[in-house]
């Protein structure tokens, strides 16, 4: 029985989830090109495989049926929005993920995006190795207004670490409640916020929720900070809004192409980081170890094993 491990980086820091895959007698291959793989290269990776430890590469209707004999998705991580759900569905291929792996990694790294935008940190570190020794006035982060779009497990751990340091939190979710923040309609948020990030899931009808037209609507001088998926904000939109001054500042991990090599990297006032949200080391042992036990689980709940 064979298995593809298609997510990046995987056991570079602890063996166990492959001990893991060893003790049940399962052979892996894993990804040889390091990035995330195209619909074709997932297709030649995954010949002859039972089950995929998938990273973010599209498994689509047409890679799924030109693998026949696949029979589980374990998602090492929490985002499904590049699995085909329904086509899986009707091929009774079972999708697992791991919600509760990245949630803390992504909090803290939202934190880190916004003060570093506040006090401008990369910005005057690439000016200081360039020889340009400038003291840029900054701003403080406490006692500005953060508006969450997305009120699930990340957007929750957001507004908890943001709060003691005297930020105000408001939300905008059309299913979670959260009582100990208020929740508001999304354009009375846009107009609210100081800072606005994105902690939404994406599926295929939300791509764009964020256009020209909701980023005029937020104050001029706000910050925005994306570390869910690209395909929330219009790329063209956001990259005008910060070119002619309507936002101070932008925080994106997440890129509707990725790896990016777009028009925002030419901007002073944004930071971009390649897809890391979830890049702390305790955070992807712990989503590696609950991939492959979610994988064995999910073959045995299958009968294949
Ligand atoms: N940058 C990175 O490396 C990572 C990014 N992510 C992204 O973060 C997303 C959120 O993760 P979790 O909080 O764990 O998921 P979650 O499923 O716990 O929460 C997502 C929330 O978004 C809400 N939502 C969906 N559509 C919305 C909309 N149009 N407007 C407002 N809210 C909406 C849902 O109701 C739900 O409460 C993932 O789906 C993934 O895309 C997750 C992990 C790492
Ligand atoms: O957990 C998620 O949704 C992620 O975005 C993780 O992305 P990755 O698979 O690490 O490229």
């Amino acid at each position: 029985m064979k298995i593809a491990i298609t997510t990046s980086s995987f056991a570079r820091f602890s063996e166990a989830p492959l001990q893991l895959l060893r003790q049940e007698h399962i052979d892996y291959v894993l990804n040889p090109l390091g990035r995330k793989l195209t619909e074709n290269e997932t297709i030649d990776l995954l010949q002859d495989c039972v089950a995929v430890a998938a990273g973010t590469e599209p498994l689509t209707a047409r890679v799924m049926d030109a693998l026949p004999g696949l029979k589980v998705i374990s998602r090492c991580g929490t985002g499904m929005d590049n699995v085909d759900m329904e086509a899986a569905r009707a091929r009774g291929i079972a999708v697992r993920n791991t919600p509760d792996g990245p949630t803390q990694a992504v909090a803290e790294l939202t934190l880190g995006l916004a003060l570093d935008l506040m006090r401008q940190v990369s910005r005057m570190d690439r000016e200081l190795r360039s020889g340009v020794w400038k003291k840029r006035m900054g701003n403080l982060l406490g006692g500005k207004r953060l508006g969450i779009v997305g009120m699930g497990r990340i957007g929750r751990a957001v507004a908890d670490i943001f709060t003691p340091l005297g930020v105000q939190v408001a939300f905008n979710d059309p299913v979670s409640c959260c009582g100990d923040y208020p929740c508001m309609p999304v354009e009375e948020l846009l107009g609210w916020a100081d800072i606005l990030s994105l902690h939404c899931s994406m599926t295929g009808g939300e791509c764009s929720l964020f256009t020209a037209e909701h980023l005029r609507r937020m104050k001029r001088g706000s910050w925005v900070i994306n570390v869910a998926r690209g395909g929330l904000i219009d790329e063209q939109a956001l990259y005008e809004a910060l070119a002619d001054g309507h936002l101070a500042g932008a925080a994106v991990d997440v890129f509707g192409n990725e790896p990016y090599t777009g028009p925002l990297s030419s901007l002073d006032n944004v930071i971009l980081t390649p897809h890391i949200g979830s890049y702390a080391k305790e955070a992807r042992i712990r989503m590696e170890t609950d991939t492959i036990a979610n994988l064995i689980d999910a073959l045995r709940a299958a009968g294949v094993k």
